[in-house]
């Protein structure tokens, strides 16, 4: 049974669509990165999941139920992108607070250590660290053992240590049987963990493939360079994208770049000032959007 789903789903904030017109399925079983720029729509998703907002338009059911009906989400754990935690009580107390509203639930014990919080158990929740705070957090979604669960960037604010520790505990509960679905901006983390990646821009499903499809497709350079035929080299073979710049250059997406510069020098195409260089996840969305447009002219 699919445990949650999106049918033409659009959600509006006032004009402009948070969400527009999405459609997606999560399956039991998967771990599935939802992957894009800030204001891409990753957090008002996993509201509507959630039963925190309504959609517009669409119908969005969680274990085949609205999720707005508090029965539907039993089954469901969820850690937003920023959450408070009671300063005065103790990290055992606010899993053991959690914990106390189900039955079947992951001893406090076993939660804090498998979140490396087993030394922090006695500690006031006012007192620990951001990176602390926020792995407690991501922590609590787990306490009831959901068969869903939604993170919205939950290794925001930890260091490297943290954050790979927090990827080994959340890949352990995958493994274990939970379902999840993570939000984050960065693409070495969707990569470090998801084997499904749904690509979000200005609330529209742009991609929405394996990990190994999807990272192959933004794996492209910037090829930045001034050429009197622009048009030209923006319809070579694996240019997916151009844009010229204020100063009269053109930047172009590609999947090779050493390719791209030996099929100029092949076609006798003139550049000057040429320059290389890996493309930002934000070049890479957009490099996802169909094909090669020079957008601004000079
Ligand atoms: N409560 C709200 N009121 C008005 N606009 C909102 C509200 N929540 C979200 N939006 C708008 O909806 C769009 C999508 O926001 P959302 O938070 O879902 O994006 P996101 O992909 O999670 O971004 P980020 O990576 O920055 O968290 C943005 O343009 C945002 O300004």
């Amino acid at each position: 049974m699919t445990l949650a789903s999106l049918l033409d789903v659009t959600r509006r904030f006032g004009e402009a669509p948070a969400l527009d017109h999405v459609t997606l399925d999560i399956e039991p079983g998967t771990l599935v990165g939802l992957l894009g720029p800030n204001g891409a729509g990753k957090s008002t998703l996993l509201s509507l999941v959630a039963g925190l907002r309504r959609p517009t338009s669409g119908t969005v059911t969680l274990f085949g139920g609205d999720p707005r009906d508090h029965r539907n989400r039993r089954a469901l754990g969820v850690t937003p992108q920023e959450s408070a935690l009671p300063p005065t009580l103790r990290v055992g107390e606010v899993i053991d607070y959690v914990g106390a509203h189900f039955d079947q639930r992951m001893p406090t014990a076993e939660l804090a250590a498998e979140f490396g919080l087993g030394d922090l158990l006695r500690k006031q929740t006012g007192a620990l660290s951001g990176g602390q705070r926020r792995r407690l957090s991501v922590a609590l979604a787990f306490v009831r053992r959901p068969r869903l669960v939604l993170l919205d960037e939950p290794t925001t604010g930890l260091d490297v240590d943290g954050r790979r520790a927090l990827w080994d505990a959340v890949r352990r509960q995958h493994e274990a049987g939970a379902t999840l679905v993570l939000t984050s901006h960065h693409l070495e983390e969707i990569e470090a963990l998801a084997e499904r990646v749904i690509v979000l821009a200005s609330g529209r499903i742009i991609a929405d493939d394996t990990l190994e499809s999807v990272v192959g497709r933004v794996g492209v350079s910037q090829v930045r360079l001034r050429s009197a035929e622009s048009d030209r080299i923006a319809s070579l073979p694996g240019v997916t994208h151009a844009e010229r710049n204020d100063d009269g250059s053109v930047t172009f997406s590609a999947r090779d770049a050493d390719e791209l510069v030996v099929a100029l020098v092949h076609a006798g195409v003139p550049f000057t000032d040429l320059a290389i260089r890996g493309a930002t996840l934000e070049e890479a969305f957009l490099s996802l959007t169909d094909g090669p447009i020079l957008e601004r002219a000079s």
